[in-house]
C-alpha cells in the first residue's frame, strides 16, 4: 500500500521539527528518508506510524486517511534501531507475540512463525534466547516480529545504527533481497547515504525539517536538486561559486581555453583511487579522484603544474546547471 503524506508540519514547543513535508512512498517500493541528525527523519516516521500527531496536514495509508487513528489501527510494522527483545522469550515466541496477542489459532501461529524465521534466517535459532544472538540476528528477529502480523507498510528506523560495517553491509543487501520477495511497501530512516543509495528505489533527502530533493539514487546524484543535496550524496569540491564532484575535475597536461593553471600538492594512493591536491592559481585549492590507470597515464607528481578543466562543475545559484566557460 503507498504511503501519501501532505503538508505535514510538527513542532516541539517553540522547535519546528518538521515545516510542510510531503512525500509519497509508492505501493511496494522501499524509499529511504536521508538526512543528517536532527533534520527530522525520525519524527516524520513516527508520525506516519501515529506515535506522533502532526500539527498540521495528513497522512494516508493505502488511500486512507489515518491521521486521526491510533498506531494499532494504522497496521504498520515497526523496527528501531535498539529493539527491544522479550529477554525471558525464545525467539520464536518474541517472534509470535503479535499473533499470540491477537488470539490468532495455534496452528496458524506454528505455520507463520516457521515461515517467517525461515525468511530471515533463524530457522536454526528457534530456541535461542535474544541474549545467545548476535546484534544482526537481533535486528533480523526484530523484522520477523514486524512482519508477523501482516503490516500494509513497514517502517524502519536505522534498523542496522548499532551494528559494525560489515554486519551493516550484509544486512543492507539482505533487507534489499528481503523486500524484493515480500514487496511489502518500506520506508527506511538512515543518515548513511552509503546506505540508502544501494539499497533504496527512491530517496528523500531531508534537511531542517523540510524534504530537498525525492529522486532516484543516481538521479540524486547526477542532478542534485540543491548545495546541500550534492554535498550529502558524494564527494564535493567548491571553487568559488562553483561545485564540483572530484572525479569530475580534469587535469590536463597541456594549456587549453577553459582550463585554469594550478600546481599539483600531493598525489596520494588509495587502493586504486588515487587522490591528487590541487592547488590553483588564484588560491582555491581542490582534490581530483583519478584511476590509477589515469595517474599512469599523466604520470603526475608533487610540484608539477597543470591544468584544470571544472567545465563539469556546477552552481545553484540559477536552478539550471551552469557549465564554466573560460
Ligand atoms: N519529543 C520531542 N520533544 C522535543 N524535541 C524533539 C522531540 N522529538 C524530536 N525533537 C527534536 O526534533 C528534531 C528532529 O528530531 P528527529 O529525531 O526527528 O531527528 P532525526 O533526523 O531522526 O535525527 P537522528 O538521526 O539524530 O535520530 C531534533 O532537533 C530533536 O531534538
Amino acid at each position: 500500500m503507498s504511503i501519501v503524506v501532505e503538508g505535514v508540519s510538527k513542532s516541539f514547543g517553540s522547535f519546528r521539527a518538521l515545516q510542510d513535508v510531503s512525500l509519497t512512498v509508492p505501493e511496494g517500493s522501499l524509499t529511504a528518508i536521508l538526512g543528517p541528525s536532527g533534520c527530522g527523519k525520525s519524527t516524520l516516521l513516527r508520525l506516519i506510524a501515529g506515535l506522533e500527531r502532526p500539527d498540521a496536514g495528513a497522512i494516508s495509508i493505502g488511500g486512507r486517511d489515518v491521521t486521526a487513528l491510533p498506531p494499532q489501527r494504522r497496521h504498520v510494522g515497526l523496527v528501531f534501531q535498539h529493539y527491544a527483545a522479550f529477554k525471558h522469550m525464545t525467539v520464536w515466541e518474541n517472534v509470535a507475540f503479535g499473533l499470540r496477542i491477537r488470539k490468532r489459532p495455534k496452528e496458524e501461529i506454528a505455520r507463520k512463525v516457521g515461515e517467517l524465521l525461515d525468511l530471515v534466517q533463524l530457522s536454526g535459532w528457534a530456541h535461542r534466547y535474544p541474549s545467545q544472538l548476535s546484534g544482526g540476528q537481533l535486528q533480523r528477529m526484530a523484522l520477523a516480529r514486524a512482519l508477523a502480523v501482516e503490516p500494509k507498510v513497514l517502517l524502519l528506523d536505522e534498523p542496522f545504527g548499532a551494528l559494525d560495517a560489515k554486519v551493516r553491509g550484509e544486512l543492507r543487501a539482505w533487507l534489499r533481497r528481503l523486500h524484493d520477495e515480500i514487496e511489502v511497501t518500506t520506508l527506511l530512516v538512515t543518515h548513511d547515504q552509503e546506505e540508502a543509495m544501494e539499497i533504496a528505489d527512491a530517496i528523500a533527502v531531508m534537511h531542517q525539517g523540510r524534504i530537498e530533493q525525492v529522486d532516484t539514487p543516481d538521479g540524486l546524484y547526477d542532478y542534485p536538486a540543491s548545495e546541500f543535496v550534492m554535498g550529502f550524496v558524494g564527494q564535493t569540491c567548491r571553487v568559488g561559486d562553483l561545485l564540483i564532484r572530484p572525479h569530475d575535475v580534469r587535469i590536463l597536461l597541456a594549456p587549453s581555453r577553459a582550463a585554469r593553471r594550478a600546481t599539483v600538492r600531493r598525489v596520494a594512493r588509495l587502493g586504486y583511487d588515487v587522490r591528487v591536491d590541487l592547488l590553483l592559481e588564484d588560491g582555491h585549492e581542490l582534490w581530483a579522484q583519478l584511476s590509477r590507470d589515469e595517474l599512469l597515464e599523466l604520470e603526475l607528481a608533487a610540484g608539477q603544474e597543470v591544468f584544470i578543466d571544472l567545465s563539469r562543475a556546477r552552481t545553484f545559484d540559477r536552478p539550471e546547471a551552469l557549465p564554466l566557460s573560460a
